[in-house]
């Protein structure tokens, strides 16, 4: 039996579609939603990312701006761009696409973006919202990854839910958004001793590492929904996730695919959280 595969661009065309009429609602009321990005340095892949956003936005009535700066701007400059538009009021989302320049502290510039318009989540209020079950805005990969099992209609209380990889931005926002739902979950990384015999026993799998097979078939119990957040490239540059998705496939019940799973639906919450923002800000 092969698994069910769990379509990213799917579940993210109704998403937007239902954003969208979020966004006419809030139009017809005369308030343009309005999403700024910030790109600073020519990373690749970065321009190709923050063009698919701003697509994405138009898309659904959204107004994106792109900024770009060269990768030897000042730090200050940056904070002081970002302290103009946390006091605009036409804009409602503001986005600094990560990686910044190795002279930049990260930490130090999202700290800096209000937090009513912390679409990305990143913001330390953000994270302290998320930990303590209180309103904020959820970082959008991991929120992707929820309404994939919410699609399926999966029940996640009392399984246990294994994630592997503890970053700020997906394994540790996506660990507590399933200890929320009621989930037994453990959190595995680069220290962890026996993962094989940890995933073995997972209900739900999610891979978001950055590197290839890091989830193979004979590390996963049969029935089990495989989520993988990987966005790498394989020896022929094609694009690929963490999971061996040929193997795993033929065991897992569920299965998300790379490309056209997490990527897109992390694409989509950030909309979401940009309308959820403006329409807060509107009082709507
Ligand atoms: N402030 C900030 N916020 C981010 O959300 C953020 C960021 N910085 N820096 C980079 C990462 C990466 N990321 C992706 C989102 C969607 C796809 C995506 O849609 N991928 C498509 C394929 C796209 C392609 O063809 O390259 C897919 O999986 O089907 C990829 C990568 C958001 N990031």
């Amino acid at each position: 039996m092969t698994a069910t595969l769990i379509d990213g661009n799917a579940l993210a065309r109704q998403i937007r579609a239902q954003v969208g009429h979020r966004t006419a609602a809030l139009k017809a009321r005369g308030v343009q939603p309005r999403l700024h990005i910030i790109l600073v340095g020519e990373d690749p892949a970065s321009q190709v990312y923050t063009r698919h956003k701003v697509n994405d936005s138009t898309e659904t009535g959204l107004a994106a701006t792109l900024e770009r700066y060269p990768a030897d701007m000042a730090e200050a400059d940056l904070l002081a761009r970002i302290a103009q538009l946390n006091a605009d009021p036409a804009v409602h989302g503001i986005l600094v696409q990560l990686p910044l320049p190795g002279h930049m502290d990260a930490h130090q510039v999202i700290r800096a973006i209000d937090p009513a318009k912390d679409v990305d989540g990143f913001h330390l209020q953000s994270a302290g919202a998320l930990m303590t079950g209180l309103a904020g805005f959820w970082p959008c990969t991991p929120h992707g990854c929820m309404k994939m099992l919410e699609s399926i209609g999966y029940e996640l209380r009392g399984r246990h839910a294994v994630v592997i990889g503890r970053s700020n931005i997906v394994g540790k926002p996506m660990a507590l958004m399933l200890l929320q739902k009621d989930a037994t979950v453990t959190i595995c990384h680069s220290r962890t001793q026996g993962l094989k015999a940890l995933t073995l026993q997972a209900d739900v799998i999610v891979a978001a590492v950055g590197k290839r097979n890091v989830l193979t078939a004979d590390m996963v119990k049969p029935g089990a929904v495989v989520i993988d957040v990987g966005m790498n490239r394989d020896d022929a540059g094609k694009l690929c996730g963490d999971v061996d998705y040929e193997g795993v496939k033929e065991v897992a019940g569920w299965i998300t695919p790379v490309p056209g799973g997490v990527g897109p639906m992390t694409r989509a919450m950030l909309l979401v959280n940009t309308i959820e923002a403006a329409e807060r800000a509107s009082g709507a």
